[in-house]
């Protein structure tokens, strides 16, 4: 086991991200004591009850009394709440980081309520799964993933080194960008996907002339895929759609304009922009994985769902308990 790197981590919000964390902090031996905190009183009951934690916390302050490292996991829109409700409570020396889908809002809503704006190194780390809550977890979810660190222009050198290190830990690799910048790019690798999920699937329930039951029992390919990312958490993406409005409508926009130009081939019987397009998207594809990244094959709910976004109808890809599982957009390992 490797030396803690912190007395006292403090985790504010035990879902499937804080969770993760605190696993693989407690299996790393990262920090001699994991402080819990969740509003929420049955996710804070569901952590002491699996052990992920050594003290549990329904008020932030305590948790964050004694850290030298908080990790606030809360969806985006509740950013600025954890940020007033620690201020008071951070230790002079304390690091601030977080985990939220989108940078430039968090940065916005944390950084005027914080102490030291010089120890606050915002991050993201580019895992995850469609569970939620503190039993959809797993110690080896950063594996192999990266992990985004977006300092602000305050953000002092040695905290984001520090900040890095615990990532690394964590078994993240790590990339440093601009908040705005990456919220660039996740609204186009990440969010518009999601929302992309979200409607195909809305549209296919809508549909009158094909039953429910025809859609479960005929979704076998394509689909499927779109269903696990569809049984996301509706409260993280609704904040995440909220707070990154601008990059992501900018990215909805080329998309329509692109779904149009395929919508006029196909009525046009246009086979050869069809075929074009077709064989430059295989091709990105192909060099994803020439990149040596691993792409998994969803496993369409063959394990048993066991967190409390896992659905009732059986469609559900359950990844949480699955940490040997490879994860699409893993970056390649060395
Ligand atoms: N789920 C993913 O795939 C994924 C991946 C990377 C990053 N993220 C980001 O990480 C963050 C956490 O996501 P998650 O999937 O773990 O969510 P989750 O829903 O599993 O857990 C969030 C927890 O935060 C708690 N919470 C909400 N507001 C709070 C507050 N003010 N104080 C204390 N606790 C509070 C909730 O009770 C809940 O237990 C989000 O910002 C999300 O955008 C999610
Ligand atoms: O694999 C999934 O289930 C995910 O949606 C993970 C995913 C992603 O889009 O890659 C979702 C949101 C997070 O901010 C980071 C990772």
């Amino acid at each position: 086991m490797a030396d803690p790197l912190f007395r006292r981590v403090a985790i504010i919000g035990i879902g499937l991200i804080g969770s993760s964390i605190a696993r693989k902090v407690m299996k790393e031996g990262l920090a001699e004591e994991i402080a819990i905190c969740d509003r929420g009183a049955a996710a804070l009951a569901e952590a002491r009850e699996l052990g992920l934690g050594h003290v549990y916390e329904e008020n932030p302050g305590d948790a964050v009394k004694g850290a030298g490292l908080v990790v606030s996991c809360v969806p985006v829109g509740a950013a600025g709440d954890v940020a007033v409700s620690i201020a008071p409570w951070l230790e002079p020396d304390a690091l601030v980081t977080d985990t939220g889908s989108v940078k430039a809002s968090v940065v916005r809503q944390m950084l005027p309520h914080l102490p030291d704006a010089s120890r606050f190194v915002p991050a993201h780390p580019v895992a995850g799964t469609e569970n939620s809550g503190p039993s959809a977890g797993f110690a080896d979810l950063f594996e192999n993933r990266w992990c985004i660190l977006t300092p602000t222009r305050e953000t002092d050198l040695r905290a984001l080194d520090r900040v890095s290190e615990f990532w690394r830990r964590l078994g993240a690799d790590v990339e440093t960008m601009t908040p705005e910048h990456h919220d660039l790019v996740l609204a186009i690798t990440s969010h518009l996907p999601h929302l992309i999920a979200y409607n195909i699937v809305g549209t296919a329930d809508d549909l009158e002339e094909v039953t429910q039951s025809e859609v479960i029992k005929f979704s076998a390919g394509g689909f499927r895929d779109f269903t696990r990312l569809a049984a996301s958490d509706p409260t993280m993406w609704r904040d995440v759609f909220l707070h990154n409005r601008e990059a992501v409508l900018e990215a909805l926009g080329r998309f329509s304009e692109d779904l149009a130009a395929l919508q006029r081939a196909i009525r046009w019987s246009d086979g050869t922009t069809l075929f074009d397009t077709f064989t430059r998207t295989r091709a990105i594809r192909r060099g994803i994985i020439d990149a040596g990244q691993e792409i998994a094959e969803p496993d369409f709910g063959r394990r048993a769902a066991t967190s409390k976004s896992a659905d009732a109808d059986g469609v559900d890809g359950d990844r949480g308990d699955a940490p040997e599982r490879k994860q699409a957009g893993a970056h390649p390992s060395r």
